[in-house]
């Protein structure tokens, strides 16, 4: 070869062609710059790259390489390289629009001339990163007008598993869904973006939220089939729960040991939505396996009632010491007479080995969202306005306004409380649940939760926030 000039030719190697095509024999010398002839095979899989017009040279070059796809495991083509000619076809005079259907109607044998970017070596793709999050928010690129390459996008749900495989972009990360037997990865919103998108809505919005711990009867206490509840002063020990954008929750995989307690089953929603409903026939259904606090009260012991069973009974000064002492998750004062869920109380349920469903503020939700407890959080949500009137026609719901009457049926006030409360529930603690269920049809919502739950025990692994996974322990200091 001429000195100056180095036409390289480059065949993929890797184990996804076939079979390697012969080398095409009519290359023609570049006079300046270094090109690359490079072969593929390519199958009815995309090339997984994108493209874009250079705005200074006004060169095709690769935009971006997915990571996973044909272009990646070849390790022969890399972000930044000009792209001068696809199967002989010069790309110099054509737009990016005008490339693409070239390369997808493209089958078989694809030649590609290149300019490769400086600097870079010939190298596989490297190790898969390891970063699991769970997604907190729909994404579907097919209604973004913000991608680079709507092709390129990977859509998700709430909920799903996604493993990210490159953020060296600041705006598009790429991504491949968790359990997806295409390991080809897609864009998607990185954090950063997706923070920078919410934040803009809530000022197009002037969307505010407004504190957790809405309008909401007193459930403290309500075991069985028993109701007496009224409204109340009702207290979260631990206030806090600072909005934060849904975006990523990092997540990584659990199996539980047979040692560990089961995982605390935490039901939040707006009040009314039927959480002591859930939780009754959840504990109807099988009482060995779940199982459910007994709260503290101040109130003078009945007649049929026995200490330890419906409520441990103490006085009032006693009350008032576990208080300062932090003892309650959530206390309340009904009548005179406080009422309380303490911690003692939970970690009684699960020393039985039973799967302890616990209803609680969102807020007081912060608190037991710690290793020990490896909480589920189910939010329980009303569905539309119309199958929420229809579904609670018979329903009553226990009286705040009257003290004459113990319930009433729902009103339109009622309905609109509960959707509204349950929409600020989710914008700011949404990104601490782990399974929603919408409470429309009882019997569909009551197998749903059923099942999710079933799953919690049965399906391996579990995914969790990353650092409950962390095996360092507090308060190891031993005295010899
Ligand atoms: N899907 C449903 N369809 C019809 N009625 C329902 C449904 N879910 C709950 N209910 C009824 O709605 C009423 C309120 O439910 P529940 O007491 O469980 O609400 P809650 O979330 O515990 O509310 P609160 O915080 O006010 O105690 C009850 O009469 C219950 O039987």
């Amino acid at each position: 070869q001429p000195s100056g000039r180095s036409n390289q030719i480059f065949v993929a190697q890797k184990g996804y062609d076939p079979e390697l095509p012969p080398l095409p024999d009519n290359i023609e010398e570049e006079d300046e710059d270094s090109v690359k002839i490079i072969s593929l095979f390519k199958s009815q899989e995309p090339l997984g790259a994108t493209i874009k017009r250079d705005e200074s040279t006004g060169a095709i070059v690769v935009a971006r390489i997915m990571r996973g796809g044909a272009a990646d495991r070849s390790g022969l083509i890399h972000e930044g390289d000009e792209l001068r000619e696809v199967n002989g076809v010069q790309m110099e005079d054509k737009t990016p629009e005008e490339i693409i259907p070239i390369m997808a109607q493209s089958q078989g044998e694809v030649t590609f001339k290149v300019i490769p970017v400086p600097g870079i070596k010939e190298e596989l793709s490297a190790n898969e990163t390891m970063l699991f999050v769970r997604s907190l928010f729909d994404y579907n690129p097919e209604e973004d007008p913000a991608i680079p390459c709507r092709q390129a996008g990977l859509g998700f749900k709430r909920g799903d598993i996604l493993q990210i495989v490159n953020q060296e972009d600041d705006t598009w990360w790429q991504a491949c869904r968790h359990g997806d037997s295409n390991s080809r990865a897609g864009l998607i919103p990185s954090r950063q973006l997706q923070e920078r998108w919410a934040s803009i809505d809530r000022c197009v919005t002037g969307i505010s939220f407004p504190a957790a711990g809405l309008r909401r009867s007193f459930r403290l206490g309500r075991r069985g089939g028993r109701s007496g509840n009224v409204e109340s002063k009702r207290k979260s020990q631990e206030m806090g729960g600072a909005t934060q954008t849904p975006t990523y929750l990092e997540v990584a995989p659990y199996c539980r040991d047979h040692k560990e307690g089961r995982r605390l089953v935490l039901l939040v929603g707006p009040s009314g939505v039927g959480l002591s409903e859930l939780k009754r026939r959840l504990l109807l259904s099988d009482p060995d396996h779940y199982g459910v606090t007994v709260p503290h009260t101040t109130r003078e012991k009945r007649k049929q009632e026995k200490d330890g069973v419906e409520y441990h009974f103490v006085s009032r000064q006693t009350f008032e010491m576990d208080i300062v002492n932090h003892k309650f998750l959530e206390y309340g004062e009904h009548r005179g007479n406080y009422y309380g869920t303490s911690l003692e109380s939970v970690h009684k349920v699960i020393g039985e080995d039973k799967v302890c469903l616990l209803d609680v503020q969102p807020n007081t939700v912060q608190r037991l969202h710690t290793t020990e407890f490896k909480p589920c959080v189910v939010f329980v949500k009303p569905p539309l306005i119309q199958e929420l009137r229809f579904s609670r026609r018979k329903a009553t719901l226990i009286s705040t306004q009257d003290m004459t009457k113990l319930t009433k049926t729902f009103s339109e006030e009622d309905f609109e409380d509960m959707i509204s409360s349950a929409e600020a529930m989710d914008s700011q603690y949404g990104h601490l649940f782990e399974m929603v269920v919408v409470n429309g049809d009882f019997a569909m919502a009551f197998n749903k939760l059923r099942a999710e739950l079933e799953k919690l025990e049965t399906e391996a692994p579990q995914w969790i926030p990353v650092e409950w996974t962390s095996h360092t322990k507090q308060n190891t200091e031993s005295v010899c």
